[in-house]
């Protein structure tokens, strides 16, 4: 059996140009271990329980807003692409989460985050897809949106620059009851009582934006593919929570643990993994996994290709969770030392977003739309998700 070790010369060589290298994404070794030890309390599930607030705050906003649209002209049938939806909310929901009340006072900031960090990231994956990014050589010509990934990233490097200066001098604050994750990455020592530097703050912040939006924006978007093509789990669904949070009552803390429908969720993606397996593979090498199979194997999955969510549900005698058929068959969030940080995040997020949107709206998809996935890196709607959306 060898141990494999993970190159992350992939993320590195693509994410660089915003993110930077001296963040969990990037860095390697001790200087990876170092961050993580000192980022991880951040996600633990009591630090976490101040977010909630953040979320119900942005998806209260998304949901009146589309509301809104929807009664806009009741002849017309309106019809909104919920997979841009979700991204945009999980996009501010992590930026609120990262930058706190800098992002909604400092003048652009909202423009940049939601509208030039998009661009950005855009650019890079197309320069990526052409492989410029990877050789260094021709990723210094200035064509092929070059410009746009170099003006962009200066502004949103600027940006962030100004909002870790506000914070420190007390003018913002976090959006949350508590601390944020930008009080958290500003406060936390390591062994030797050294804090993090403000560029390695700057980069971890933009990590967690890169890493926190988009994936959990997908995750949603599925969730209402699935919600709006299987009848029978958008119902139990909506029994659950019109039981649990009768008269469009909030979920919190206190509440979110009866939602178990809830806590069903599937993610896809692509990834790299450490792992221990019984090929031999020189240390060193890549591997890659894809997640979309492993979860589709019907040696480990009965009915590997039908959506169940009782599969994850708690045994209601012991409380426990289901025992997985492999240590690794599920690997949403990856496996070994770089394994997703914000996974209690991510899962807290989409529990409370698709409680809230079940609670509040009806909502069916447009008819004839083709619904094809397309991977890149994570894995989105072709042509996103077409749905009609009313007030209940
Ligand atoms: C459904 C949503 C999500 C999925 C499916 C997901 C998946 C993953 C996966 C597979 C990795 C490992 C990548 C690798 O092998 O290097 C990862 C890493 C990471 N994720 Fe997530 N993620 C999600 C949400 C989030 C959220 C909400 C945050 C932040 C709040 C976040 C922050 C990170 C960070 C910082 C890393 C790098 C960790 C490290 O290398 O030490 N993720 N994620």
């Amino acid at each position: 059996m060898y141990k494999i070790i993970l190159n992350h010369l992939f993320f590195s060589t693509i994410f660089t140009p915003i993110i930077g290298k001296q963040n969990l994404l990037v860095s390697e070794g001790h200087e990876h271990e170092r961050a993580r030890h000192m980022i991880n309390p951040a996600f633990y599930h009591t630090n976490l329980k101040s977010i909630v607030s953040i979320i119900t705050d942005q998806t209260t906003k998304t949901i009146q807003k589309l509301l809104q649209r929807s009664t806009l002209d009741q002849s017309e049938q309106i019809s909104i692409d919920l997979q841009y939806q979700f991204n945009a909310l999980t996009l501010s929901v992590i930026a609120s989460s990262a930058f706190g009340s800098g992002f909604e006072t400092i003048a652009n900031a909202q423009e940049i985050i939601t509208q030039t960090y998009g661009e950005v990231l855009e650019a890079i994956i197309y320069r990526s897809m052409l492989m410029i990014n990877q050789i260094p050589f021709i990723s210094k010509f200035p064509f092929l949106k070059k410009n746009i990934v170099d003006n962009g990233a200066r502004m949103i490097s600027e940006l962030v620059d100004k909002i870790i200066t506000d914070r420190r001098q007390g003018d913002t604050t976090s959006l949350s009851n508590g601390p944020d994750l930008l009080d958290l990455l500003l406060s936390t020592v390591d062994n030797e009582g050294k804090s993090f530097t403000d560029q390695e703050i700057k980069e971890h912040a933009l990590t967690f934006v890169l890493a926190g939006s988009e994936t959990t924006g997908n995750l949603m978007t599925w969730m209402f593919y699935i919600l709006m093509t299987h009848k029978d789990v958008f119902e139990a669904c909506r029994e659950e929570v019109d039981r649990v949070l009768p008269n469009d009552i909030e979920p919190t803390n206190e509440n979110l643990p009866a939602l178990h429908h809830f806590s069903s969720c599937h993610c896809i993606r692509e990834h790299v993994i450490d792992a221990e397996c019984q090929l031999r593979i020189p240390a060193g090498t890549t591997i890659t996994v894809n997640s979309y199979l492993l979860h589709r194997r019907s040696d480990l999955w009965p009915q590997s290709d039908q959506f169940d969510y009782t599969r994850w549900l708690r045994d209601p005698k012991t409380g426990l969770k289901p025992k997985l058929p492999h240590p690794f068959a599920y690997l949403p969030f990856a496996a070994g030392p770089h394994h997703c940080i914000g996974q209690n995040f991510a899962l807290l997020e989409a529990k409370i977003i698709l409680a809230m949107f079940v609670q509040r709206c009806n909502f069916e998809m447009i008819p004839g739309q083709k619904i094809i996935p397309d991977f890149k890196i994570t894995m989105r709607t072709k042509y996103g998700l077409l749905a009609r959306i009313s007030k209940r």
